[in-house]
């Protein structure tokens, strides 16, 4: 057989821009896109897609060329995951609620040419390119304007697409919509590994990092999350993770592969989020374990009348809250994966025997991370000095390390940074974590973040995760506090709740403590409270822990443990 070997007819380029002409045949009246009072149907996405790419390409823009994006999760914003990689650039995708300065410098970093930006990040994109060097080029701008902008108390925003608002701007999104010619052949890569996404990280333990994906770690991660999540033809999609972050986890791709319906908005909070569960019986969504907490804990918290999919990651999901958010009639899928792998790549694989559990238990066991998807490699914890695997004992800590097609190319400009975490054939990932007997794996923490306490490793994750269970707490963050003795103790940041259901008086800081006290080894339990109305958060919602550990180290001495701000 050593004559048959890879030729035209079975080598394309594996890219997940195909699924969208295969959407417009196969589904192409149905909706593709829904947002307010606007619906578009796959053939209409799928020629809008072919008319953008087209406009972008008479523009001059194409193979190597960064075009980024600042926008919540507007149709636009779906559409451009298409486009841009469609005219043969890479799409760069910015969060929106980034400070002036960061995105100044993300711009730059990715030496973007054009950036779609939407109406109300106007101010913010104008003033980042104001922080550019004088000497430096300005990309173009297009402005992503929106007549159908509501606030969250669904007001009309005032109208975006004013010609007074327009300075500065090349032209509108609708006009390169409506300029483009729908029959553009677009412009296929010329190899899978071509450069087709770049991300930037959340920034949650250091300055964020330019994430370079290829067609073909997409189209892998695309197609294992619908096969990981089992997503049937045309789920109704609800769009409450962000697009700018991690793709939203590759779903645009995903949804049209199997003509789903994405229902798209702009900002979201509790109420909006169960009103359009309501309003198009929404099958699926997305969100992080601070989105459920939402779902779950708010004023707003309603049972749902029909079953929704939701899959969380992005951060550890306390079991007390996959609990709750279960028992309102959420079906959660927790899985794990970084912006380096586009999207989920672990996840708690669900046996049907767990069912008989008691709902704790099963929250218990969905609160483990899991095992790797169907295509991904390999996926090991092992040990931080010798590399070889941890013992399955479910006890020894070492760092969570993967291989498989999704793995970034590398960082952007940073050869040093990539070869730190791309070697010996292994991806690491700055997490801690065991694995268990069954060959499910659990984070403990990220390197970072682990407190070690008179030579004993704290993981604060486990701590958090019983402080998530006193009925009283919102949020909690444990970090190390320097001690002279111990060398490093828990510190608990804690956030009540405002509707403590009738609980009035607060509980005491000596309350959190007895409540560790008899759910945890004593050396895990906090030594130091320190009460917050809320705790710093990335833009991405992660608990910004090295804040707080400023915070700890600057306390002084622990003679006074207990502490409110
Ligand atoms: N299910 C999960 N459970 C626990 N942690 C998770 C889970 N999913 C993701 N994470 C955490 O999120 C990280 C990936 O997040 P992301 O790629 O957004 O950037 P970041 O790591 O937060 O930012 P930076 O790398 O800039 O510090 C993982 O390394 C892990 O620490």
């Amino acid at each position: 057989m050593d004559e048959l070997k890879p030729s035209p007819p079975n080598s394309s380029p594996l890219t997940p821009l195909g699924f969208l002409e295969r959407a417009a045949t196969v589904y192409g009246d149905c909706p593709s896109v829904i947002y307010n009072d606007t619906t578009y149907t796959w053939s209409q996405t799928h020629s809008r897609c072919l008319r953008v790419a087209s406009s972008l390409a008479s523009a001059g823009i194409g193979r190597g060329y960064v075009v980024s994006v600042v926008a919540p999760n507007v149709p636009a914003m779906y559409e451009l995951h298409f486009a841009v990689p469609m005219c043969g650039a890479v799409l760069n995708n910015i969060n929106t609620r980034l400070d002036a300065r960061t995105v100044s410098v993300l711009l730059r970093h990715g030496d973007s040419k054009l950036i779609f930006v939407d109406a109300q990040s106007r101010a913010l994109v104008l003033e980042a390119l104001s922080l550019f060097p004088p000497s430096s080029d300005r990309p173009l701008l297009v402005l992503i304007a929106d007549d159908d902008a509501v606030d969250e108390l669904g007001n009309q925003l005032t109208s975006s697409s004013s010609s007074s608002g327009n300075v500065g701007f090349w032209c509108t999104y609708e006009s390169l919509v409506e300029k483009g010619n729908p029959d553009f052949q677009w412009i296929r890569p010329a190899s899978e590994w071509d450069p087709m996404i770049l991300n930037y990280t959340s920034g949650t333990t250091s300055a964020p990092k330019g994430v370079v994906h290829c067609h073909r770690g997409i189209f892998s991660i695309a197609v294992d999350t619908l096969v990981d999540w089992a997503v049937p033809k045309q789920p109704v999609y609800l769009w409450t993770l962000p697009m700018f972050h991690v793709n939203g986890w590759s779903f645009p791709w995903g949804l049209a592969a199997v003509g789903g319906t994405s229902i798209c908005l702009r900002k979201f909070d509790a109420a909006a989020i169960y009103h359009l569960i309501r309003r198009h019986s929404v099958t699926h969504m997305c969100g992080a374990p601070v989105v459920l907490n939402m779902l779950s804990s708010g004023a707003d918290a309603e049972p749902l009348k029909h079953p929704v999919k939701i899959m969380t990651a992005g951060a550890p999901p306390p079991a007390a809250v996959l609990f709750r958010t279960e028992s309102l009639g959420f079906e959660v899928i927790h899985g794990y994966g970084l912006t380096e792998t586009a999207g989920v790549v672990v996840s708690c694989a669900w046996k049907p025997q767990w069912n008989r559990l008691p709902a704790g238990e099963r929250a218990q066991l969905k609160a483990r991370q899991g095992v790797r998807t169907v295509a991904m490699t390999e996926v090991e914890v092992v040990d931080l000095e010798s590399g070889a695997p941890v013992r399955r004992d479910g006890s020894t800590l070492g760092e969570i390390v993967l291989r498989g097609g999704c793995v970034m190319l590398g960082y952007l400009k940073d050869p040093e940074g990539t070869a730190k975490c791309m070697r010996g054939g292994w991806f690491y990932t700055g997490d801690v974590g065991v694995m268990h007997p069954d060959g499910y794996l659990e984070i403990k923490d990220r390197s970072k973040d682990v407190i070690i306490s008179g030579g004993e490793n704290v993981s604060s994750v486990e701590v958090e995760s019983v402080l998530y269970g006193q009925p009283a707490v919102n949020e909690v963050a444990v970090v190390a506090r320097p001690d002279e003795f111990w060398g490093e103790t828990p510190c608990a940041f804690v956030s009540l709740k405002a509707n403590r259901g009738g609980q009035q008086a607060p509980p005491t800081e000596k309350e959190i403590v007895e409540y560790c006290r008899s759910r945890m080894p004593h050396y895990m339990v906090p030594k130091t409270v320190v009460f917050k109305e809320e705790l710093p958060k990335t833009s991405t919602g992660k608990i910004q822990k090295h804040l707080l550990r400023e915070i700890a180290k600057q306390m002084g001495p622990p003679s006074s443990r207990i502490s409110r701000m």
